[in-house]
């Protein structure tokens, strides 16, 4: 281990989410190596130290104290039910949590559970999620693999994490009703160890989050357009708008939603703009 005032933040250490937060880390300036499976990594010029652990123990091992800050899934926070405050979603690992019955059930919802046996990585979130319905299945715990279960006769339906819903339909399963969306976010308890290096993280993963939402947008447009143009393009705070030689025109600077910037260009187009460019940005503070 490190030195024991070093910030500490546990990472997945497999799975899914264990890449997405290493590269998340690299983009926002964090340089570290992890030696071939090694537990541990210490951060160059920071003071922090990184802490591979199981993506579903990091909410836990938060709230105890034993890290400062984690990454992990929205949905193990809530399972947890850990103490700790969620700093930022992280913009990766969407997902929902839904109870899934066979494609033939006749089952309408959750009230429709009485008495059923429900198969699921997450009793806590499900306990809760039908005792609002006055609904107390039987809940069988296991950690995973639990699409199968219906045709194993262990159960007659199941909570767990949907994507593409691929798996559910190899399964021959529907979905009876969704319980939430989730998704990867960095959590920190209480007692944070230092609060000043844990603030410059929030800071640079907030740069990092942002720039992956967002492009900048360049374009030169008919002053006489200029507050429609505005209208398709607020920015994030306000356009930057310069002026050009031929007077009647101004060009024009402004963060746009990725996903929305094919159609604002063509609506820009439509307006009289020209020369729109789209620019990617991979850090930013605004
Ligand atoms: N399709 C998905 N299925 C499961 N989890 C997902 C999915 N998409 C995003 N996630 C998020 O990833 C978390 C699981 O991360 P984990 O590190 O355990 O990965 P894993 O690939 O499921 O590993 P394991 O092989 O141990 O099950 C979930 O709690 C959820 O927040
Ligand atoms: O809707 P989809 O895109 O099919 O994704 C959802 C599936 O992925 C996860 O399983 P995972 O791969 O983590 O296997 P596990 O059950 O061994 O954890 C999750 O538990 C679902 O089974
Ligand atoms: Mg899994």
């Amino acid at each position: 281990m490190g030195n024991n005032t070093n910030l500490r933040i546990g990472l997945p250490s497999k799975g899914r989410l264990s890449d997405l937060a290493g590269d998340l880390l690299k983009q926002a300036g964090l340089r570290f190596r992890r030696q071939n499976r090694s537990l541990f990594a210490r951060v160059s010029d920071l003071p922090v130290d990184l802490i591979f652990l199981r993506t579903d123990d990091i909410p836990t091992l938060c709230a105890e104290g034993a890290i400062d800050m984690g990454i992990t899934g929205s949905d193990l926070v809530d399972e947890a039910q850990a103490d700790v405050s969620v700093r930022m979603p992280l913009g990766v690992g969407r997902c929902r949590l839904a109870i899934c019955v066979p494609e033939d059930s006749p089952a309408e919802s959750g009230k429709d559970l009485a008495g059923a046996r429900v198969a699921t990585s997450f009793p806590n979130i499900s306990g809760n999620h039908l005792a609002q319905y006055g609904v107390t299945p039987h809940l069988v715990h296991l950690s995973g693999s639990v699409e199968v279960m219906i045709s194993l006769g262990i159960a007659d339906a199941i909570v767990d994490l949907v994507e593409t819903g691929s798996t559910l339909a190899a399964n021959k399963l529907r979905i009876l009703e969704e319980i939430g969306t989730y998704e990867t976010v960095l959590i920190q308890n209480g007692k944070c160890r230092d609060r000043v290096t844990a603030e410059r993280i929030v800071r640079r993963l907030e740069g990092v989050v942002i720039a992956r939402d967002f492009s900048l947008l360049e374009y030169n447009i008919p002053k006489s357009a200029l507050s429609a143009a505005e209208k398709i393009t607020p920015g994030f705070n306000s356009p930057t708008i310069n002026p050009l030689e031929d007077q009647d025109w101004c060009a024009v600077r402004v963060m746009v939603k990725r996903s929305g910037v094919i159609d604002a260009m063509e609506q820009l187009e439509t307006l009289g703009a020209s020369a729109i460019m789209e620019t990617e940005i991979t850090n930013c503070r605004l």
